[in-house]
């Protein structure tokens, strides 16, 4: 069974300094994380709320050879000569994050925050363990001939791509806008 959040506290799992001490991390030592670690990570992350428990998503894992298919996708839509072609080879581990699209909006809205609400659990719960993602969007996630080449189907939608792996360097955190200013009481 899991703690309670009282337990939780006595072993001094303090989410709080994880939310705010997680940083996007672009700079990685060279060794890959084990497969299991990464499934460890994303069987924390599944918790995420989802509405009527739909679980929208899978996942694509490219690491060690297995990140050629993910360059040679993105060679695919952008030619040989685009940076991530390269990029992607040096990136310790990569994850796409994947969802199914729904053609109702709401329920297509639900999942995307739902896969979203992942992707933060993920990195939250990798950052716990001293792993550092960065969370990448870029628009050969859309092309046609790079979804095709790793199997992703219409009706499907690329949440994400994570590139995962040991912190080589931690950048300092940019501060954030105390939410106050942003708030909107009615009393
Ligand atoms: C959906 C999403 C997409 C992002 N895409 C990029 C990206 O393509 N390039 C980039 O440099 N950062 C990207 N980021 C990371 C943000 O730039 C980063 O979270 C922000 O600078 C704050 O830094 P921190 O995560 O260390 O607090 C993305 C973040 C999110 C949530």
């Amino acid at each position: 069974m899991s703690d309670t959040p009282v337990q939780a506290a006595a072993k001094n799992l303090d989410i709080k300094e994880v939310i705010r001490g997680r940083r996007t991390i672009k700079k990685f030592q060279e060794q890959p994380i084990p497969v299991e670690k990464i499934t460890e990570f994303l069987d924390t992350a599944v918790w995420a709320p989802n509405h009527k428990l739909r679980e929208p998503w899978r996942f694509l894992l490219f690491r060690e050879e297995g990140r050629q298919k993910l360059s040679e996708a993105i060679a695919a839509e952008m030619g040989d000569d685009n940076k991530f072609v390269t990029t992607v080879l040096n990136v310790p581990t990569i994850m796409l994050v994947v969802m199914k699209e729904d053609p109702r909006q709401a329920i297509f809205d639900e999942d995307f925050a739902a896969t979203s609400a992942l992707v933060q659990n993920f990195m939250l719960a990798a950052w716990a363990e001293e792993v550092g993602t960065f969370w990448v969007t870029k628009p050969f996630l859309y092309g046609p001939k790079f979804r095709e080449t790793l199997g992703i189907v219409p009706g499907e939608k690329i949440v994400g791509m994570l590139y995962i792996g040991y912190p080589d360097v931690v950048p300092k955190p940019q501060e954030r806008t105390p939410a106050s200013d942003k708030l909107t009481v009615f009393k």
